[in-house]
């Protein structure tokens, strides 16, 4: 089973995810960006204001494949949970935002269709909800998506991909205190598990 952590900067994606692993000592914990030297290409690229946002998306995208291949599509075929902090969500929003100013016509639509053809799309996704102004106030504003303007455009795109397919999605306020964020993702985890297990065992 695949599930994945999603939201904005600062939303506290890695404060709960850090938690999980408590609870969930057998599961495979990964993340995008990948500590591998893809994903170093593309924390260069998030430190450089001038970069190109169709490079971007491919540097992100060459990452996540990456990433499929070597950690999630061998955890799954072990059987294992895989709970990623951030995934193909992430690029459906953000590289989505970046591109809304380009020629790329309907980009979350193009963005969307680039990882159709060799993705695994996740089996649920936790959406961790916080308001922009929060977001960039966590994330310390600190590189060139922490900022209010562009966190709502993010915002927006993610609120189209829940639109778009609410049963994968499991929104948590992430506007309250970190304890009560971890308690409902750890409520969420288990319950999103167990009826995995319950499907599985219809099947
Ligand atoms: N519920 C919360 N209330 C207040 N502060 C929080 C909360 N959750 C996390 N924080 C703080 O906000 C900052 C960002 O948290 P965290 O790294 O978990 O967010 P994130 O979603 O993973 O961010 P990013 O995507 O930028 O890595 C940290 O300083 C963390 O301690
Ligand atoms: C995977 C991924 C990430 N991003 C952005 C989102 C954040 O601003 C940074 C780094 O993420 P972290 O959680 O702070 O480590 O990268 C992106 O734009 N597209 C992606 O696919």
């Amino acid at each position: 089973m695949l599930l994945t952590l999603e939201g904005l900067d600062g939303s506290g994606k890695t404060t709960a995810w850090e938690a999980l692993q408590a609870t969930y000592p057998d599961a495979t914990f990964t993340h995008e960006p990948t500590d591998t030297w893809y994903g170093e290409a593309v924390r260069r690229s998030l430190g450089d204001d001038d970069t190109d946002p169709l490079s971007d998306l491919f540097l992100f995208t060459a990452d996540h494949a990456d990433h499929l291949s070597r950690v999630v599509r061998p955890a799954l075929a072990d059987g294992d949970v895989v709970i990623s902090d951030r995934y193909t969500d992430s690029r459906y929003a953000y590289q989505a935002a970046s591109l809304a100013d380009t020629e790329i016509r309907r980009p979350l639509e193009y963005v969307r269709g680039i990882h159709g053809a060799f993705t695994r799309e996740p089996d649920a996704t936790i959406y961790l909800d916080v308001d922009p102004e929060t977001a960039a106030a966590r994330a310390g504003a600190t590189d060139k998506f922490e900022r209010v303007s562009f966190l709502a455009e993010v915002q927006s795109n993610y609120e189209r991909l829940i639109d778009a397919e609410p049963e994968r999605f499991v929104r948590v306020d992430a506007s309250r205190s970190p304890e009560e964020v971890i308690d409902a993702v750890e409520d969420t985890v288990e319950r999103l598990i167990d009826a995995f297990h319950g499907d599985d065992a219809d099947d």
